[in-house]
């Protein structure tokens, strides 16, 4: 069911995603290998593993970084169209990560680009995930 107007099955993904931010103020900002859209470090949530051993999972799979209880903030669930999976819809389990001063970002393998995007600068430049542009608001920018 494509490229006639119809709405074929849409599946759910069930994801964590992290607003990431630096002790600077600016947000991080992950391209994956092979993806067009900036989105947040994060991803699908394997069957049986809880939210936030997936947030931690991911992010140190993606950067590299071991999160600790103290850097987490529950922001809530939203919904949002995948970005890079046509007929998919995302519901995100949403965190704020605060990096502590000095804390390094070892971007990995499955990671093609990552940006630090000014949070009072409109992010007009980055193609941005539906889900992003959501989180972005919901973090108070
Ligand atoms: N990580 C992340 N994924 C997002 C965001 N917004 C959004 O639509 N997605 C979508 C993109 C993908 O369809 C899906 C995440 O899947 P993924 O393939 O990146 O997750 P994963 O790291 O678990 O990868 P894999 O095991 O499937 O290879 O959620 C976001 O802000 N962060």
């Amino acid at each position: 069911m494509s490229g006639d107007g119809a709405i074929g099955p849409i599946t759910t993904l069930r994801i964590v995603a992290a607003v990431v931010e630096r002790a600077d103020g600016r947000h991080l900002l992950v391209r994956k290998r092979g993806t067009q859209s900036f989105m947040q470090v994060g991803g699908k949530i394997e069957p049986g593993e809880a939210p936030l051993a997936a947030l931690l999972r991911e992010f140190e799979e993606e950067v590299g970084v071991r999160l600790e209880p103290a850097d987490i903030e529950i922001l809530g669930r939203f919904g949002a169209p995948a970005a890079n999976e046509p007929d998919h819809i995302v519901d995100a389990h949403a965190y704020r990560v605060r990096l502590r001063p000095g804390t390094e970002i070892a971007v990995q393998a499955e990671l093609e680009e990552l940006v630090w995007i000014d949070p009072a600068d409109p992010v007009a430049s980055y193609p941005l995930a539906p889900l992003s542009r959501d989180l972005l608001v919901a973090a108070g920018h």
